[in-house]
């Protein structure tokens, strides 16, 4: 361990989007990282945390964990969706804060914005309207993990900082059939359905929902870029009341457009068919990303490239749920 490096805890380190922050770190050389596996720390529990925290003398944390699934998975689990991620985030916050943290990363979401949500949605559309039923209760708890981190700014003085990902894909995914996101769902099913020769694959909801897509080691590189930035310069492209910074491409795609861009990239020749008994969820959620950008980040990996990427991972990938 190199005492001259900041001790950096890594929150959720086996995940997504925690696997790429950590291989971000370690590229540059930062290699005083704590992580801890869920079974060796369980972040709902508040004794837990606290002890994790008293014990280990952090300087800095990246809070990648938490309770994350697709639209049918937090239409079905509501309950765990705002429970799990409330207590983790608050834990970590508040143990962060008592034993002396200075720096915090917090990873939201961009469901937190309205519904309706004037495209591209800047970070001030915050709470100016109604959220997507689908995915609220998820929601509503990141609403709350920016106004933690704010609140902990105002009255204590940390630097504790919100990105909002938005829709995420890459190496280290979730392939569930059913609680999975879109990209991963659809690169197994149309995978399996080339396997088998199926004639068809069905996508669900009507293919006219547009998301944004950025890859997964492109918002760690942005995740490490905002935690590193000095408090001058993120300080003067936010204000204490809407501190989140948004991260995306700045493009999006119909779902319909992205089962083709699948089905080419895993070599599938079959039907695509639509399940329109399946919901949408919200009709577009395109972030707008200029305040990052002037802070001198942008998205490099294009999708085409990146779902390529994101199908040898999923080759690659030994034990599927
Ligand atoms: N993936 C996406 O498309 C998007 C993700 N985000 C946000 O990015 C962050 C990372 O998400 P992502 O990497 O995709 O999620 P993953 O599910 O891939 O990883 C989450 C990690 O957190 C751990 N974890 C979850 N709950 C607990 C707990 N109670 N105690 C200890 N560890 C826990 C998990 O451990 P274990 O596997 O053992 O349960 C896992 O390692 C989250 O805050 C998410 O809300 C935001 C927008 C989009
Ligand atoms: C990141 C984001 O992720 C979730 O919101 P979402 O963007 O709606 O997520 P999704 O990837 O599950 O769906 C995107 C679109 O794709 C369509 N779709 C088609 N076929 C499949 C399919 O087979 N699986 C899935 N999951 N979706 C499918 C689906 O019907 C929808 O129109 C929430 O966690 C939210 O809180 C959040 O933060």
């Amino acid at each position: 361990m190199n005492s001259a490096q900041p001790r950096i805890f890594v929150a959720g380190h086996r995940g997504l989007v925690g696997s790429a922050i950590v291989r971000v770190l370690q590229a540059q050389g930062l290699t005083n990282l704590v992580t801890r596996t869920r079974a060796e720390l369980e972040l709902t529990d508040q004794a837990q945390v606290r002890a994790f925290f008293e014990s280990e003398r952090v300087d800095q944390v990246y809070l990648a964990a938490a309770k994350v699934g697709g639209i049918h998975a937090n239409h079905t689990y509501p309950a765990e969706f705002i429970y799990d991620n409330m207590m983790v985030q608050t834990n970590v916050v508040h143990e962060a804060w008592r034993s002396g943290v200075h720096q915090l990363l917090f990873l939201g979401s961009s469901c937190i914005y309205p519904r309706m949500a004037q495209q591209p949605i800047r970070e001030e559309s915050l709470m100016n309207g109604p959220l997507e039923p689908t995915n609220e209760p998820y929601a509503m708890a990141k609403i709350a993990g920016i106004k933690l981190c704010e609140s902990y700014n105002r009255q204590y003085g940390t630097d504790y900082r919100s990105v909002m990902p938005t829709n995420l894909y890459g190496p280290g995914d979730n392939y569930h059939p059913q609680n999975s996101h879109v990209i991963p769902a659809l690169i197994r099913r149309f995978h399996e359905a080339k396997l088998i020769g199926a004639e068809q694959v069905v996508i669900w909801g009507s293919g006219n929902a547009m998301r944004e897509f950025l890859y997964v080691d492109d918002m760690a590189a942005a995740s490490v870029y905002v935690m590193q930035l000095d408090h001058a310069s993120y300080g003067a492209n936010t204000a204490p009341m809407h501190s989140h910074l948004n991260v995306g491409t700045g493009a999006d795609t119909t779902i319909s457009e992205l089962a083709k861009l699948i089905g080419k990239t895993v070599s599938f020749s079959g039907k695509i068919v639509f399940d329109t008994s399946k919901p949408d969820g919200t009709p577009r959620k395109l972030l707008d990303v200029s305040k990052l950008q002037s802070l001198g980040w942008s998205a490099r990996m294009p999708l085409d490239v990146g779902l390529q990427h994101a199908y040898r991972a999923f080759l690659a990938t030994n034990k599927l749920p």
